[in-house]
This record gives C-alpha cells, structure tokens and sequence, in this order.
C-alpha cells in the first residue's frame, strides 16, 4: 500500500493500557547502586510526532514546531553527592552501555551530564567542595533523534537540583535546560507536548497516548548538525493544512506524523529511506517516520505484539530495535517508596 494512501495518524490502543503501570514497569533497573543517600531517575526517549523545521536563523539555529512524545524506552542515571575537602565541584561519571549498544565514546567532561551538573551550579552560584557521583545506564542509541543525551541532561539536572535543595520548579533548571540543547526542556515537561522556538520553547501539551511503537536504528547514526545543514542544501516545507491539523490537535492521536528533516538525514544515509520503506511493509505497521534528525525511525502498532515481530525482524537484519510505548513519562527522579511516580505524568 502506498503511504499516502494510509491515514497518517497514530492509531489508538487496541484496549485501554495502564500507562503508569506499564511507565513503572519500565523503569526497573537491572544493576542495583549501593552508593548511600544516592537518587534514581529515568531519562526517557521521545520521538517527534511532527517535526516542521523553518527558516535559519542568524545564530544558526532554525525555527522549529516540534510536537514530542516520550517513550517508556529510557536511560537510568543513579546520582549522589559527597562533600570533599579542597577544591571546587568534581564530576565521577561512568556509563554503561546495554542491550547490546556501543560503549558510549564520551570523555568525562564533554558528557552532557557533567554539562548539566556543572551548568546547574554555576547558574544558581553554587561553589561547595563537593563530588557529584553519577552512574549512567545507556539504553538509548546515541545519533538517533531519540533525544537519548538531552534526556539524561533533564535527569541530571532534575537530580542535581533535589541534592541541592532547589524546588522542582525553580525557573533556573528550565533556563539551563534551554542552554544546553534544543531539546532538553521537553524532557522536563515529559509526556507529549509542542515546542516552537528552535524546539526548545513549550507551546502546550496534548494528551498522551497509549499506543505502543516500533523502534528501529541502523548501525549507521545521523550528526544532528550535519541534518540541518543537509537540510540547508534543500529545504523542503510541511503542507499548510498539515500544519495547521498538527498546531490543532490536542491529543497524540490526533497529530499528523510529518518530519521535513527526514529527506536531508536520508540524503545522508540512504538506508534510512529503505528501513522506513522496509517498515510501512510490515504486518500491523501503517505509517513509519524518522524521529527527530534520526537516524531512527518509529512506528505507532496498535499491538505489543505486533511491535515485537517488527522488531524481531529488524533485529534479525542487524538493525538495533525495540518494542516500546508511548508514556506519559518526564526525566525525574524515581521515588525509592511506593506511590504515584515523580515521573509519570
Ligand atoms: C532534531 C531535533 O532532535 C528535533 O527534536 C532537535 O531539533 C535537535 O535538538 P538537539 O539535539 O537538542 O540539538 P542541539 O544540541 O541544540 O543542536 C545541535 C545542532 O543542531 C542544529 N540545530 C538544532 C536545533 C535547531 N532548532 N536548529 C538547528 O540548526 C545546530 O547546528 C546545532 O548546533
Ligand atoms: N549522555 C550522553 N548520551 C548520548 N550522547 C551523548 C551524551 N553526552 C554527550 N553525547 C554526545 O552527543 C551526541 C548526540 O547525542 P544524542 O544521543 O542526544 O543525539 P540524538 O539521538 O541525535 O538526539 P537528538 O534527538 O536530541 O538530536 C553523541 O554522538 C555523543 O557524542
């Protein structure tokens, strides 16, 4: 079936899902952290809905409509702090890789977490001779347009704040939050929700929705940089009246899947318009869409079980996939107790 002769929206639940059941089913960890008074969070991944990038500005930055949902596919950091004697603040970071991703190749102090941590500080004057303990469980694939890097930045500084005494929702965590990147507001806020600005800048949220997806990444990554100025090169515009149903819309369901990154990451990367092709042929899959400057590429099924055999299939081609939800999830901290979830939504 060609895709344009499918209706390009998400579909609904086959059957109503326990999204905060199923958001803290997701959120149990494998490796336990012994560290005392140490702080769990999640750092879920998003995918965009709709993506309608725009003119470029003169800081080189381009306007942008980005509607996001998070997924319950998520990083896990573990954070603690000690005092230490002399000095000013220093970051011990480590990082795991799992389910089968690269080790993350990121030196200490370039790792967007220690950016986070020490941006965080240095906004609210913070100068106590301490360590910042973090242990970062990667899940998410890196170069992937699922924001795995920007949601461990909105964890870590969700974290570092609690330490610190700071309220949740002290305006200064936002503030940084938009200096670090694009996208790193939208994992504070979570759920599904759209930006304008350069991304970064919330609009309004929509109601999530409790569809399950398919994700698949091949081995190859896209540079977000080199995307937009791909992008540059030949810039493509999202019809108008998709624009105005996705600017409408205040359920996920609701929002048409459109992304005019796509065909500049797929200039790239060729393969990305195969996989994407190779998914809209798949039993269950109705429309497939790269996420963000990919290069991964989802699709909304309407079953676990269908989501499950794309992506068997997909890991069968040695292409690294999941089965996943949507989830009304945020960056936060993991309550170690029982009761309602920080993180859900
Ligand atoms: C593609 C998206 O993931 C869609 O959600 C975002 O637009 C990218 O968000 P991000 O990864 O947080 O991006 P940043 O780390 O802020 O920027 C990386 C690079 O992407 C380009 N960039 C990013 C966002 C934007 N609106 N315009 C841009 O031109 C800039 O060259 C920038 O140097
Ligand atoms: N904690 C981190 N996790 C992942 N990447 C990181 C991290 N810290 C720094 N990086 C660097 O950032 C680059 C891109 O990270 P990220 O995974 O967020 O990209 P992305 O999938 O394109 O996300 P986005 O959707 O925000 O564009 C990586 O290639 C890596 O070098």
């Amino acid at each position: 079936m060609q895709s344009d002769e499918r209706e390009r929206r998400a579909p609904r639940a086959e059957q109503p899902v326990d999204l905060i059941a199923a958001a803290r089913a997701a959120q149990l960890s494998a490796a336990p952290f012994k560290e005392p008074g140490a702080i769990k969070l999640i750092a879920p991944a998003k995918v965009n809905l709709f993506l309608d990038i725009g003119e470029r500005r003169a800081d080189g930055y381009h306007e942008a409509v980005s509607i996001m949902h998070a997924l319950t596919l998520r990083d896990v950091l573990h954070m603690s702090v000690a005092p230490q004697r002399a000095g000013g603040l220093d970051i011990d970071l480590a990082c795991v890789a799992h389910g089968g991703l690269p080790p993350l190749d990121v030196p200490t102090e370039r790792n967007i977490v220690s950016k986070a941590v020490r941006a965080l500080a240095r906004r609210i004057g913070r100068n106590e001779a301490e360590v910042v303990t973090v242990r970062l469980e990667k899940h998410i694939p890196s170069e992937a347009g699922l924001g795995g890097g920007s949601s461990d930045a909105a964890a870590a500084l969700a974290g570092a704040a609690y330490m610190w005494g700071l309220a949740s929702d002290d305006p200064r965590i936002e503030e940084v939050a938009r200096e670090l990147g694009a996208d790193v507001a939208f994992f504070l806020h979570g759920g599904c929700a759209c930006f304008d600005g350069v991304g970064d800048a919330f609009m309004h949220e929509l109601e999530p929705m409790g569809a399950y997806a398919v994700v698949v990444k091949p081995e190859a990554g896209v540079s977000t940089a080199e995307a937009y100025r791909a992008f540059d090169v030949r810039p493509e515009r999202i019809a108008g009246a998709d624009r105005e149903r996705a600017l409408a819309a205040r359920r996920a369901c609701d929002v048409p899947l459109r992304n005019n990154l796509a065909s500049a990451s797929e200039s790239l990367v060729p393969l990305l318009a195969e996989v994407r092709a190779w998914m809209e042929a798949q039993d269950g899959v109705d429309c497939a869409l790269m996420s963000g400057s990919g290069s991964a590429v989802f699709a909304p099924c309407r079953s676990f079980q269908d989501a499950s055999l794309v992506a068997a299939e997909a890991h069968a081609r040695g292409w690294w996939a999941r089965a996943t939800m949507f989830g009304p999830v945020r960056a936060g901290i993991v309550p170690s107790g029982a009761g309602r979830s920080a993180t859900a939504r």
